[in-house]
């Protein structure tokens, strides 16, 4: 509870920092909404005998605006940079901080949304825990909830490459990828 209390408080800072990397009022991130859903998952990878015939989580990008992770000691988890795996070595009390593809669109691509995976270890039991700060599908009122680039951002020399979606646009065009864990924001009906 405490600690998903501290998240959420270390989360709202980072949005007003990052509004601020992008040239925006400190508040305009969580004025839009993005630190309403926040949630705490716990991940359990229990020892794996043959680790390079399993995966703990497959290829993918997070399916919201921002996730921190908290891991353990016990490694595992790695970022796909200029088309190789890169591991992120565990320190202890560090916490990592993914961009989501919610905030890949809302920024125009300024802030990119990286592909990870996490491998399968012998050692073990490993845990993780997420704080993710999620995109609701829904506005107050029920109706579904809009997303595309903010308007602040965009200008003549950049335009919006992203078209304007739901959740559930999203949503169906990341399951139409299937298992190859590329972004869904890299499909064409996405893009303008
Ligand atoms: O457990 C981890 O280290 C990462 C989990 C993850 O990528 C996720 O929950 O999206
Ligand atoms: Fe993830």
């Amino acid at each position: 509870m405490e600690y998903s209390q501290k998240t959420k408080a270390l989360g709202i800072t980072l949005l007003e920092l990052l509004s601020e990397a992008l040239g925006l009022k400190s508040f305009h991130l969580k004025e839009i909404d993005f630190a309403e859903d926040h949630k705490l998952y716990c991940h359990y990878y229990p020892p794996c005998p043959e680790p390079e015939l399993a995966i703990g989580v497959p290829k993918h990008t997070d399916r919201n605006f921002i996730t921190i992770l908290l891991q353990d000691q016990i490694g595992g988890l790695q970022v796909l940079y200029e088309n190789q795996w890169i591991g992120v070595p565990p320190i202890h009390g560090a916490l990592i901080v993914f961009v989501g593809d919610f905030l890949e669109l809302a920024t125009n691509d300024k802030f990119i949304s990286v592909p990870h995976r996490v491998l399968a270890n012998q050692q073990g039991p490993k845990v993780s825990v997420t704080c993710v700060f999620n995109a609701p599908s829904q506005t107050a009122e029920g109706a579904p909830r809009l997303y595309a680039p903010i308007k602040e951002l965009l200008s003549d020399g950049n335009p919006s490459i992203y078209r304007e979606i739901t959740y559930e646009d999203y949503l169906s065009h990341r399951l139409q990828n299937g298992v190859d864990g590329n972004s869904p924001l890299l499909r064409p009906g996405m893009l303008i």
